[in-house]
C-alpha cells in the first residue's frame, strides 16, 4: 500500500526522486522533513494506508498541522470546512491518509513550501537546507521590498510579466504577498493588459505548465487527465477554449494565459486558496494562420473542430469535472466565441455550477458602475437609455441584467424594460426589421426604429444618456460621437469596455477632453488619471475583476450548487454598495482596487446569502455574520512556522 501510494506521488509530481529520498528520510529521523496532510476522510482504500502510516507519522504530525493548514478559526471538531478539509483540534487531531514529503533541496524547489532566504536558522537545521542558503535570514516583508524594486527596474510590462510567473513558480506565498499588497500596481501586469500580450507570445516565453491542457488528442481520456493534476480539493476552474481572447481573437492554446490570470487574482483578489483552483484550457484547433505558422506555438496544428467534434469534447469535460470534483466545483468560462459561450452557458447552467465571466461577470460589474453613476448624474434606471456598440457576450449580457434590474425596480415585464436599450452591431442598429439574420441572442434587442448604419446615427437618433463600448474593436468612439454625446446630455455616461488597452473604444484622455471634461469615464483596462482644463480625473476600471473573485468566494463558501441571476444582482449591488461618499466626491463610480479583499467579502457575502435565500446553498447552518465569514475562510499569503 505505501508503495501504491508513493508510485502515485511519483507519477503525479516531477519531484519523484526527492520523495523517494526524503521519504526515507523521513523512516530515519522521523522529525526531519516537512509532511503535508492533504486529506483526512479515510475513505475505502485509503484506510489501509492510514493505519500502516499511523505509527511512522505520530511523532510527524505536530508539523504536518504547521504546513498544512492556513491560520483560520476553527469552525468545530470533526467539522469540514469549506475546503472540505477536516480541521484538527485538540481532541480530534487530523490523520493524515496521503502524505507527499519535502526536505533539503527539494524544499526550496517546491513552491508551495519554499520561503527562500526567509527560512529561519532552525527551519534550515530541521528541514535539511543548512548551506543551500545563503546565511542571511530575512523578513517576507524584506523579500517583497526586493521584489518589488527589482520588477520596478523592468521597463517592459512582459519582463514584468515573466518575473512574475517565474515568482509564483519559486516562491507561491511570496507572489501572493506581492499580489495583495501591490494590487493596484501589479494588476494591469498579470491581468489585461500584459496578459493579452502574454497570450500572444505563450509559445516563446512558456516555461512550465500551469495549468491543465485538454485537446482532441485528450479525448476519451478526459477524466483521467484531470487526475493527473497534482491537487485533489478543486473548487473552482477557469477553463477558455481559446477562441477569443479579451479583444485579441482567436489565440488557440496560447489562450492558457487568461485562466491562469484568472485564477491568480480569485486568490489574491478573492482569497480562494490556490490549491483549490485549476486553470483549464481546451484546445480544438485554431483558425488563427499565424500562429498555425509559427514554429514556436503550443497548440495542435489544426483549424478549430466545430459542431459535434467540439461539443463531444466539451460535453465529456464538463462530465469529467463533474465526477471527479463533485456537484460544487465552479467552471468559469473565460473567453470563449459568441457562438459557444452562449450555447454552452444555456446548455449546463441547469445541471452544474457555471458561470461565463464575460457575460455575467461583466454585465454585474458595468450594472454597478451605473448605479453608481447615477448618484453622480440622477435619475432612476428606468429614465436613462442605453446605447452599446458590440451586442455579443459583455454587450448583450449588461444589456440583460440592466434590463432585470430595471423590471424589478419598476414592476414593468422586462420586455419593456429591454426597449430602453439599444444595441449597435457591425452591420448598424439592431432593429425589427433585421429580425431574420438576427443571431439569437440579438433578437431581444430588435426595437421598431429605421435601419441606421454608424454609431454615430445611432447616437444622433437614439440619444442616449449612457454609451457602452463592448465591441472588441479599438477607437470607435470617435470625436464626433464623444462630442455628440456632450451636446444633450449634461454629465454623458461613457464606459469603453473592451480590453487590452489597445482595443479599448476610447482613451480615457479622450473622453475627457471630447467632452470638455464633462464624461463619466470607465474602461475594462485601467487608464492612469487625466488633467484636463486644471482639473485631474481619475477613470473608473469597469473590469470584471471587481466581481468574479468576491462571487466565485460567495458560491464557495455557501456551497452552491447553481448560479442563479438573481446572485449577479446581489453581487452588483454589493459592488456599488462600496463607493464611499469621498469616491463620489472625486467623481468615482468604482471603489479603489487596493480595498479589493474587503470589497471581496462585501459580495461573496450578498451572493452566499442569495444562494441561500434561493434554496441553492448546501452548506448549513448559514454562518450568522456572512462577511465575518468569508473574510475568515480568506487565503492568507503570510509565511506558516515550518516547526
Ligand atoms: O479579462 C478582462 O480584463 C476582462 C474580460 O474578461 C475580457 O475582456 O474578456
Ligand atoms: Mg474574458
Amino acid at each position: 500500500m505505501i508503495s501504491l501510494k508513493a508510485g502515485s506521488f511519483l507519477q503525479n509530481n516531477s519531484t519523484s526522486f526527492s520523495g523517494i529520498s526524503s521519504f526515507s528520510h523521513s523512516q530515519r529521523k522521523v522529525s526531519a522533513p516537512v509532511v503535508v496532510a492533504l486529506n483526512s476522510n479515510g475513505r475505502g482504500g485509503e484506510r489501509k494506508f492510514k493505519a500502516l502510516m499511523e505509527s511512522t507519522l505520530k511523532e510527524i504530525r505536530e508539523g504536518a498541522s504547521a504546513l498544512d493548514m492556513d491560520p483560520k478559526p476553527n469552525p468545530g471538531a470533526g467539522v469540514e470546512d469549506v475546503y472540505g478539509e477536516d480541521r484538527a483540534t485538540e481532541d480530534q487531531p487530523v490523520t493524515p491518509w496521503t502524505t507527499s514529503v519535502a526536505s533539503g533541496y527539494s524544499l526550496l524547489r517546491d513552491p508551495h513550501h519554499n520561503k527562500g532566504l526567509a527560512f529561519t536558522d532552525k527551519e534550515r537545521d530541521a528541514h535539511y537546507v543548512r548551506g543551500l542558503l545563503p546565511p542571511a535570514v530575512v523578513t517576507q516583508e524584506l523579500q517583497e521590498k526586493k521584489l518589488m524594486h527589482n520588477l520596478r527596474q523592468y521597463q517592459v510590462p512582459l519582463q514584468r510579466y515573466m518575473a512574475l510567473m517565474d515568482l509564483q513558480e519559486r516562491n507561491q506565498r511570496l507572489f501572493y504577498k506581492l499580489l495583495i499588497d501591490n494590487v493596484e500596481e501589479l494588476l494591469p501586469v498579470v491581468y489585461t493588459p500584459t496578459v493579452g500580450e502574454a497570450c500572444q507570445k505563450y509559445g516563446s516565453i512558456f516555461r512550465r505548465p500551469q495549468g491543465l491542457y485538454i485537446s482532441l488528442k485528450e479525448k476519451g481520456k478526459i477524466l483521467e487527465v484531470l487526475k493527473n493534476w497534482p491537487e485533489k480539493k478543486i473548487q473552482v476552474i477557469v477553463v477558455t477554449d481559446g477562441e477569443r481572447i479579451l479583444g485579441l481573437g482567436d489565440l488557440g492554446c496560447q489562450g492558457m494565459g487568461i485562466p491562469v490570470g484568472k485564477l491568480a487574482l480569485y486568490t489574491a483578489l478573492g482569497g480562494v486558496r490556490p490549491s483549490s483552483c485549476l486553470p483549464v484550457t481546451i484546445d480544438v484547433g485554431t483558425n488563427n494562420e499565424e500562429l498555425l505558422k509559427d514554429e514556436f506555438y503550443i497548440g495542435i496544428r489544426q483549424k478549430r473542430a466545430t459542431g459535434q467534434e467540439y461539443s463531444e469534447l466539451l460535453h465529456e469535460f464538463m462530465c469529467a469535472v463533474k465526477q471527479n470534483y463533485g456537484e460544487k466545483v465552479l467552471i468559469q468560462f473565460e473567453d470563449f466565441a459568441n457562438h459557444n459561450a452562449f450555447e454552452l452557458l444555456a446548455k449546463y447552467r441547469a445541471s452544474h455550477l457555471v458561470f461565463n465571466d464575460d457575460i455575467q461577470g461583466t454585465a454585474s460589474v458595468v450594472l454597478a458602475g451605473v448605479v453608481a453613476a447615477l448618484k453622480l448624474v440622477g435619475g432612476t434606471l428606468a429614465e436613462h437609455t442605453f446605447l452599446f456598440l458590440g451586442a455579443g457576450e459583455a454587450g448583450t449580457g449588461i444589456a440583460e441584467l440592466i434590463a432585470l434590474e430595471m423590471s424589478k425596480q419598476t414592476k414593468a415585464p422586462i420586455e419593456e424594460t429591454r426597449k430602453k436599450i439599444w444595441l449597435v452591431d457591425s452591420k448598424g442598429l439592431i432593429v425589427s426589421s433585421r429580425m431574420e439574420s438576427l443571431q439569437h441572442f440579438k433578437k431581444p434587442w430588435a426595437h421598431e426604429h429605421e435601419p441606421l448604419k454608424t454609431l454615430l446615427d445611432a447616437v444622433k437618433a437614439i440619444k442616449p444618456t449612457v454609451l457602452i463600448g463592448s465591441s472588441g474593436v479599438g477607437k470607435t468612439f470617435t470625436k464626433e460621437v464623444v462630442e455628440a454625446m456632450a451636446s444633450f446630455n449634461e454629465r454623458p455616461v461613457i464606459f469603453a469596455l473592451s480590453n487590452p488597452t489597445s482595443q479599448s473604444e476610447c482613451t480615457a484622455e479622450q473622453a475627457y477632453t471630447w467632452s470638455k471634461g464633462r464624461a463619466i469615464f470607465a474602461s475594462g483596462s485601467p487608464f492612469d488619471p487625466v488633467e484636463c482644463n486644471g482639473k485631474v480625473f481619475v477613470p473608473g476600471q469597469a473590469n470584471n475583476a471587481y466581481i468574479f473573485p468576491g462571487f466565485g468566494l460567495g458560491l464557495v463558501i455557501s456551497g452552491a450548487i447553481r448560479v442563479h441571476d438573481d446572485m449577479l444582482l446581489a453581487a452588483s449591488e454589493a459592488l456599488a454598495g462600496q463607493v464611499t461618499e469621498d469616491n463620489f466626491d472625486k467623481g468615482l463610480i468604482y471603489p479603489p482596487f487596493c480595498n479589493i479583499r474587503k470589497i471581496s467579502a462585501e459580495i461573496a457575502a450578498n451572493v452566499a446569502s442569495k444562494a441561500y435565500e434561493l434554496g441553492l446553498a448546501t452548506r448549513l447552518p448559514r454562518p450568522a455574520n456572512l462577511v465575518k465569514y468569508a473574510e475568515s475562510c480568506m487565503y492568507s499569503p503570510v509565511y506558516r512556522n515550518y516547526r
